[in-house]
């Protein structure tokens, strides 16, 4: 394999990340993935035809059984309904202990062929074959597997960490626009809890990431992977510091739930919803106090850069927005709890967050 980079996720059960270009063709690489005779490819209905031909070529030896679950795609398809048909695909394969689901897909993929893998025998290995930019930088790292519940975002699943993560950066080529604007909200992310230097270079380097330059986007998801892994080494189980990885999300999800997840083709996607849940978190830090409006400014300069929508959508009401927070998975006795931004590359978890100070923050925030 040339030009790939290889990390890793250390912790209980450490795996490596490989990242660079022809990595689905790799058979020795792939072949060193798996365990036993069984692999189940769960992808989606455009992956599929674009990419699954070349893995399963890629995987093709004697003595192993490869079958193809091809899901419809979509973050409304992220049901329970969906994960029990993986697992009846499992079933029908035979699918022993030592089996492996490969997750050929965006972050809707690997979640739920993850939380599929989580939950079938127990547990059964997952290497993750992250198609998506936002799969790359984020879902494919760090063992969160989930389906969405109609009350609420990721409400069922699992911390499963892959055996392995394979991102090939050519099948980027095949993305369409709007998928790499919504990976871009991730990297951004990582720049605005992190390190403020990478918010700098990612508006140095815009230009370069909106038309695909390979170097740029390599470097933008090699630096991403590395912030994830680190913090998620020390923090597998979100006890504590990795919850910093939900900035925007308190929103982002409430946003995502209320729009139905998109069934209806009009919603936010997720990186267009944290877009969005950024700049209402950072909007919250500046009226408790926190943030400064001229920090929360530029963050949102930076993403509507990046081709990001960053106001509400038209429609949605606050105060079923709240009601849906009270169910965020970060929520405990004392209330909301938020990360809040405090400067450029700095965030904190603050518990009991004033609902009044949220209300007043979305209200403002459909301008
Ligand atoms: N587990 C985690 O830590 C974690 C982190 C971030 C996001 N997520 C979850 O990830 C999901 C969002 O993931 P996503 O943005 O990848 O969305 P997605 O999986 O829905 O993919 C976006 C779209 O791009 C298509 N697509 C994917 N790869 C393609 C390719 N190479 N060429 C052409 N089309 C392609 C898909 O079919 C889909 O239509 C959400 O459910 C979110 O909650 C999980
Ligand atoms: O890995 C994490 O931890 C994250 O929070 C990453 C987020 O980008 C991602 O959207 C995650 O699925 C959200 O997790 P949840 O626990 O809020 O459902
Ligand atoms: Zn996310």
């Amino acid at each position: 394999m040339s030009g790939a980079s290889t990390l890793q996720v250390g912790g209980p059960r450490p795996y490596l990340l490989h990242v660079g270009p022809g990595l689905l063709s790799d058979a020795g690489l792939l072949a060193r993935c798996l365990r036993g005779r069984h692999v189940l490819v769960v992808t989606d209905d455009n992956v599929a035809p674009l990419h699954a031909d070349r893995l399963v070529d890629a995987l093709t030896r004697p003595g192993l059984t490869v079958a193809r679950h091809v899901l419809p795609a979509g973050e409304h398809e992220k049901t329970l309904a969906r994960f029990g048909e993986v697992l009846e695909s499992l079933a029908r394969l035979g699918a022993t202990r030592d089996a492996t689901v490969l997750a050929l897909g965006g972050g809707v993929v690997g979640d739920l062929a993850g939380f599929a893998a989580a939950c079938w025998m127990r547990g059964i290995d997952v290497v993750q074959l992250p198609t998506t930019l936002l799969a790359m930088v984020d879902s494919s790292v760090g063992g969160k597997t989930a389906v969405d519940l109609p009350a609420g975002k990721n409400l069922a699943g699992a911390f499963h960490p892959p055996a392995a993560v394979l991102a090939d950066t050519t099948i980027l080529r095949t993305l369409p626009e709007r998928e790499l604007r919504a990976g871009l909200a991730e990297v951004v992310k990582y720049g605005a809890i992190f390190d403020a230097g990478f918010l700098e270079w990612l508006g140095a380097n815009a230009g370069g990431l909106l038309a695909r330059d390979d170097a740029a986007v390599t470097e933008a998801v090699l630096r991403s992977c590395r912030y994830k892994a680190e913090v998620v080494e020390r923090d597998p189980y979100e006890r504590g510091e990795r919850a910093l990885l939900n900035f925007g999300h308190t929103f982002a999800h409430a946003i995502e739930a209320e729009q139905g997840y998109a069934a209806a083709g009009d919603g936010l996607n997720h990186g267009e919803a944290v877009a969005v849940g950024m700049v209402l978190a950072a909007d919250l830090s500046t009226r408790l106090r926190l943030a400064r409006n001229e920090d929360r400014d530029r963050l949102r300069a930076l993403l509507e850069r990046l081709g990001l929508p960053t106001a509400l959508p038209a429609g949605l009401k606050p105060g079923a927005l709240l009601a849906r927070m009270r169910l965020d998975k970060k929520a405990d006795a004392s209330g909301l709890r938020f990360i809040l931004w405090t400067a450029p590359g700095e965030a904190r978890i603050v518990t009991a967050v004033s609902e009044d100070a949220v209300l007043r923050t979305l209200e403002a925030g459909a301008s």
